[in-house]
């Protein structure tokens, strides 16, 4: 099982509650603005404390039954809709912030996203779809166990969104690390799920 989700979680007037097992590969939660989507993810990185359940990825228990791993220690690699770049970083640094691993595998991540020609860049110098593929070569290159990305293709344009779903596919299929994506989008639901979870 890659995601185990089983919660509850109260927010103002309202509940959200998720019960999934996910096999591998990526799993699309979708649905009406407010159910809840974003504090799942939230509450799967470690950042929003569920009242009761259960959270495991990858077999590894991460809450409950007194369980609590903190964020930093979940190794989750977390994208948003918007790219969340550091301003004042070129897109170099921001691709090194929280680094793990070795040089080959920066050259690879920084290929397959073909953001190479990019790191003496400036953040606000990037196009949108320029500014996601550096954001998820940045939560890449932290070695993440798995990967939360919440509707990381919102904020783009069609010819943009083709490039990051790309990525997302490879991602998926060659680096085969476990995905929990948020959207609203029926075909981007459809084309990066292997299992549509409607909240
Ligand atoms: N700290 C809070 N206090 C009160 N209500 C909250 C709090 N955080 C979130 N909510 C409410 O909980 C609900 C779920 O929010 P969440 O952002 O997870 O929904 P979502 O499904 O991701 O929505 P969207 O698709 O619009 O991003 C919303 O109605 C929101 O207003």
């Amino acid at each position: 099982m890659s995601f185990e989700i089983d919660i509850e979680k109260r927010l103002g007037d309202t509940q959200v509650s998720l019960t999934l097992a996910a096999g591998e590969g990526a799993t699309v939660l979708f649905g009406p603005s407010g159910v809840g989507k974003s504090s799942v993810l939230n509450m799967v990185a470690g950042l929003l404390r569920p009242d009761r359940g259960r959270i495991a990825v990858d077999g590894e228990p991460l809450f409950g039954d007194g369980l609590d791993v903190p964020p930093e220690r979940r190794r989750a690699g977390y994208v948003f809709q918007e790219a969340r770049l550091f301003p004042h970083k070129r897109v170099r640094a921001n691709l090194l912030y929280g680094v793990r691993g070795e040089a080959q595998r920066f050259e690879d991540i920084i290929g397959f996203l073909g953001i190479g020609h990019l790191l003496e860049r400036w953040p606000r110098t990037l196009s949108g779809g320029e500014a996601q593929r550096v954001a998820i070569g940045r939560a890449l290159l932290s070695q993440p166990r798995f990967l939360l990305l919440d509707e990381p293709l919102s904020s783009l344009d069609r010819a943009r969104r083709e490039e990051i779903m790309l990525a997302i596919e490879h991602v998926r299929d060659v680096l085969k690390l476990p995905i929990l994506m948020v959207t609203h989008d029926p075909e981007e639901a459809e084309r990066i799920g292997n299992r549509v979870v409607r909240m």
